[in-house]
């Protein structure tokens, strides 16, 4: 059987769920501990819309306002997730900074990207609203998901979310296309 191999990065503020979102899609459990990730890399077989896929999982150091964005992860990647927490408005800052470097770096105007507000489960300490999350992914252009790790919620979707769009930008699309002449 052949894969189609599609390399994803995890991006994001320290401790928002950059490594509990990769365990939860990759072996479908959730480590309440917290370790401070320096790199690790999953892959997971998945079918998405009909296609075999081979995803390459870089979960990356979580970064702060002031971090140099690792040059590594503006090459050979087909995608990003950028992960915020929806408890923390600092890491929502954060993630626009993460953002904007990550264009500098590529040198592009536009990125496959999935942002994702994590920890949902927390709704009582919730301090970024849902339409905050939607509103800069729309300025993006990009998909937007709120998801809990912990209870697995839309997990899985972020990958096929982000897997579409990967797969729309390079022009395989199973929708029907219509093309006007004028
Ligand atoms: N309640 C709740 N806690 C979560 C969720 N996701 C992660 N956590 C907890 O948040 C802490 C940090 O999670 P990690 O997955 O290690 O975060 P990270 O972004 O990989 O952290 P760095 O490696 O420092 O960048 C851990 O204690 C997790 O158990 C979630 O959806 N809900």
């Amino acid at each position: 059987m052949t894969y189609k191999q599609r390399n994803v990065a995890m991006m994001g503020y320290r401790s928002v769920g950059k490594s509990s979102l990769s365990i939860q899609f990759v072996e479908g459990q959730f480590v309440d501990s917290y370790d401070p990730t320096i790199e690790n890399t999953f892959t997971k077989k998945t079918r998405i819309h009909q296609t075999d896929y081979e995803i390459r999982l870089v979960d990356t150091a979580g970064q702060d306002e002031y971090s140099i964005f690792p040059a590594q992860y503006s090459m050979d990647f087909h995608g990003y997730v950028l992960v915020y927490s929806i408890t923390s408005q600092r890491s929502f800052e954060v993630i626009k900074i993460i953002y904007e470097k990550l264009l500098d770096m590529m040198g592009k105007a536009y990125v496959p990207v999935v942002l994702v507000g994590n920890k949902t489960d927390l709704h009582q300490e919730r301090a970024v609203p849902t339409e905050a999350g939607r509103k800069l992914a729309d300025s993006w252009k990009a998909q937007f998901l709120e998801t809990s790790a912990k209870q697995n919620e839309s997990v899985s979707d972020v990958f096929s979310l982000l897997i579409a769009q990967i797969e729309r930008d390079n022009g395989n699309t199973s929708e029907k296309s219509s093309c006007t002449i004028s």
